[in-house]
């Protein structure tokens, strides 16, 4: 059977990467439907030998869509409920339906019996969210987790393409003598702008009323809902760093009961999504660079943490723009394909 999809933001950087991993994995469509904002509509796109005329999004736009992947944004707000009423199945990579209790929030190596229980709009979680469940899944499996502390370090790419090419171009200004200009990170719509070429910024979105970033509260509020456990006591400190497209972690954990080093690197080799990558003897763990367009995330650096009963620390990275954001959503697809849910 093949289906009907639709992309809305088919022009972003989670957009195109919807289009690689759509022809990489062989994803069963009939109808491609490239839809994005008044601004790039008009866009020509080759794929897989066809090209494809991107079109402005409107409501009509999902008529005999069975399966609407939005990429993110304010456009999923505008255009869910459209979708849905066309009949789709919205995949929504934003943060607009994540915290509704009707609407389920997936990873679907960890939560994929959320899925079933949707009403028309499943949410992709935030990218740093995915990567540090894959990792925490098989170890809550082992025992439960009481605490988690996390500080992550988060590639340019999560604010997207144009945050990549202020990076591209600050380290060549630096190098040629020029001027630094900073207009993106730490966001656009964001009063003040700073340098992110050998630097870091501790600024992922606005900051709350409590003084946490929307980013460090997103992290806090999904894993609860994806793990299921409203009880999990967990703070996060997200921050911007010079890397183009791999986020990563560092991780410590608090569980009810001991888990030994071998046990946590057992059960994480074994979980799939994840690859293993520990071997201090050899000075092997994950590096961003190494994990920039890979599917897997990678732990490494899993060690007890002495300072308290039952604690382990560990490293986790992963491709903010495949596993974080378009290789979960288009699993979620593939999964409910797999399971006959359309
Ligand atoms: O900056 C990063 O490294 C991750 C930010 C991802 C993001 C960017 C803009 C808007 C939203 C949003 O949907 O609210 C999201 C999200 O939560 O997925």
């Amino acid at each position: 059977k093949k289906y009907n999809v639709a992309i809305l933001g088919a022009t972003g950087a989670v957009g195109q990467e919807f289009l690689n991993l759509i022809e990489e994995r062989n994803f069963p469509f009939a109808e491609l439907k490239l839809l994005a904002s008044k601004r790039s509509a008009g866009k020509k796109i080759q794929f897989m030998g066809k090209e494809y005329t991107v079109e402005e999004a409107t409501d009509a736009s999902f008529e005999g869509v069975d399966i609407a992947l939005f990429a993110g944004g304010a456009a999923s707000k505008t255009f869910a409920p459209a979708a849905v009423k066309a009949g789709a199945v919205v995949i929504d990579n934003s943060s607009a339906f994540r915290m509704d209790p009707e609407v389920p929030l997936v990873v679907p190596e960890v939560n994929p019996e959320a899925i079933a229980s949707h009403k028309g709009i499943i949410a992709n979680p935030n990218c740093s969210t995915i990567i540090m469940v894959m990792a925490l899944k098989p170890l809550y499996d082992v025992s439960k987790i009481k605490r988690i502390v996390v500080s992550t370090y988060q590639a340019v790419s999560g604010g997207g393409k144009e945050a990549m090419a202020e990076l591209e171009e600050q380290v060549k200004a630096i190098n040629e003598g020029r001027e630094v200009v900073a207009n993106i990170l730490p966001g656009a719509s964001l009063a003040k702008h700073y340098q992110i070429a050998f630097n870091l910024i501790p600024q992922i979105d606005v900051f709350k009323e409590n003084l946490y970033t929307k980013e460090e509260m997103k992290m806090i509020d999904e894993t609860k809902k994806i793990m299921s456990d409203d009880s999990l006591r967990i703070t996060a400190t997200t921050v911007r760093v010079p890397v183009y497209r791999s986020h990563a972690e560092s991780v410590n954990v608090e569980f009810e009961d001991e888990i030994s080093v071998e046990k946590a690197r057992e059960v994480l080799a074994a979980f799939p999504g994840v690859t293993l990558t520990d071997n201090p003897d050899e000075q092997v763990y994950p590096m961003p660079l190494e994990t920039s367009g890979k599917d897997d995330v990678e732990v490494g650096r899993i060690r007890k943490d002495y300072s308290i009963d039952n604690g382990l620390n560990f490293w986790v990275c992963g491709d903010q723009i495949r596993k974080g954001a378009a290789l979960n959503a288009l699993q979620i697809a593939e999964y409910m394909i797999e399971h006959d849910m359309f």
